[in-house]
């Protein structure tokens, strides 16, 4: 039995990783931690727990964490790259959920999370954590740095299209919405059911964080640089991201059927990527609650546009679902365990 800690226990991220390693047949939470919520039994802040663990929420002590096999981090920005040089000297492996360490360059993270970094050096050991591009490199890290939510659904619908330099890299544009779980449970008025409700917005047109990360991944399979325009969306739900992404073919005499049949060779050892018959609509629904991403290729009225949508649930396969597949991963278990749950109905 794998001993996980969990620092951030009380957040959505948090939760999620509690409710997915309930029913993981090799794993158990040691240690989860909560400053404001020290000393209170998880069960009685997640009632839905109730059954499945006898443990409180304490507050973070890196010596009491380094007796786990692995520390997830479900904590904001700027808080792992605190501790996990610590974490790693004492042989625990870490899953990051946060954005510390997936952008390799110290100088475009510190322009877009506005401080220093504190341990530049772990960036280069640190692996971008989405399975379906860097597997191999998971298996054996010390350091997993998961994918972003927006950014696992904006690259796993570009990749196989990059890859085959199939469409101009420098004209991608990427739409997507986001269930407002995603700005996490910290209470912001802008994030109340009742602001929300029946409407719908974007938001961080002239810039997104996830900017800088998403071109990074896409450029590693595009072999170099690319273009991307990023627009994120609040929407009044809460789980599940809907991204719509246009790119230019290069080559108009591609026909549809070849980029399905890309995209189902591309995928078909990859067990949390669905390609959907060509002319599918995937819903958010359609994946609640499970580490599944679903895509559909469409070119409308044959013209030179390709649109690939793709949806996740942002706390499974944007977040808990996807450190759990890493961390599967990295200690040779099936990639799959613990993350065979069907999305939900309706
Ligand atoms: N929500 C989502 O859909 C996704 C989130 N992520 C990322 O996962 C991380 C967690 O997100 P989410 O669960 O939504 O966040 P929440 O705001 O819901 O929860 C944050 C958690 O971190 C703890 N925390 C806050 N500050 C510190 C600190 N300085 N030291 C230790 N613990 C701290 C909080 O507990 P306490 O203050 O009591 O210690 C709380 O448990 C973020 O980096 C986020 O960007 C990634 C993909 C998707
Ligand atoms: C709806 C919403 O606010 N979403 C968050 C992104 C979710 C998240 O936590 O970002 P990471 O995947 O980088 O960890 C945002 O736009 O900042």
């Amino acid at each position: 039995m794998l001993k996980v800690g969990i620092v951030g226990g009380t957040g959505y991220t948090g939760a999620e990783l509690l409710r997915l390693i309930a029913t993981h047949p090799e794993a158990e939470v040691a240690m989860i931690t909560s400053r404001a919520e020290d000393g209170l039994p998880v069960d009685e802040l997640f009632p839905s727990l109730r059954g499945t663990t006898n443990l409180r929420f304490s507050v973070p002590e890196v010596d009491k964490l380094a007796s786990c096999d692995v520390v997830f981090f479900a904590t904001p920005h700027n808080v792992a790259m605190k501790l996990v040089p610590e974490l790693l000297a004492a042989g625990t492996r870490v899953v990051d959920l946060s954005a510390d360490f997936r952008i390799r360059d110290a100088k475009l993270w510190s322009e877009w999370y506005h401080e220093e970094h504190l341990c530049p050096d772990l960036l280069a050991e640190a692996v971008y954590g989405l399975p379906e591009t860097h597997k191999e490199a998971i298996t054996t890290a010390r350091l997993v740095a998961c994918a972003g939510c927006y950014p696992t659904a904006v690259e796993l619908g570009f990749l196989p299209l990059l890859e085959e330099k199939l469409v101009n890299p420098q004209q991608l544009i990427a739409s997507a919405a986001s269930g407002v779980s995603g700005a996490g449970r910290q209470a912001k008025i802008d994030n109340l059911l009742a602001e929300l409700d029946g409407s719908f917005k974007a938001y961080g047109v002239s810039g997104h964080r996830h900017l800088p990360e998403i071109e990074q991944e896409l450029a590693l399979a595009a072999g170099g640089p690319v273009g991307l325009t990023f627009t994120p969306h609040l929407l009044p739900q809460v789980r599940g991201i809907h991204a719509t992404l246009y790119s230019q073919i290069l080559d108009s005499a591609v026909g549809l059927d070849e980029l399905q049949f890309l995209f189902e060779k591309r995928f078909a050892n990859e067990p949390f990527v669905d390609v959907m018959p060509l002319g599918s609509l995937p819903q958010t629904r359609t994946v609640r609650g499970s580490n599944m991403c679903r895509i559909a290729l469409h070119r409308p009225q044959n013209r030179d546009t390709i649109v690939v949508l793709s949806v996740i649930d942002n706390l499974v396969k944007g977040a808990s679902g996807q450190a759990i597949q890493n961390m599967n991963l990295m200690f040779g278990l099936p990639e799959t365990m613990g993350l065979e749950a069907v999305a939900l109905l309706p």
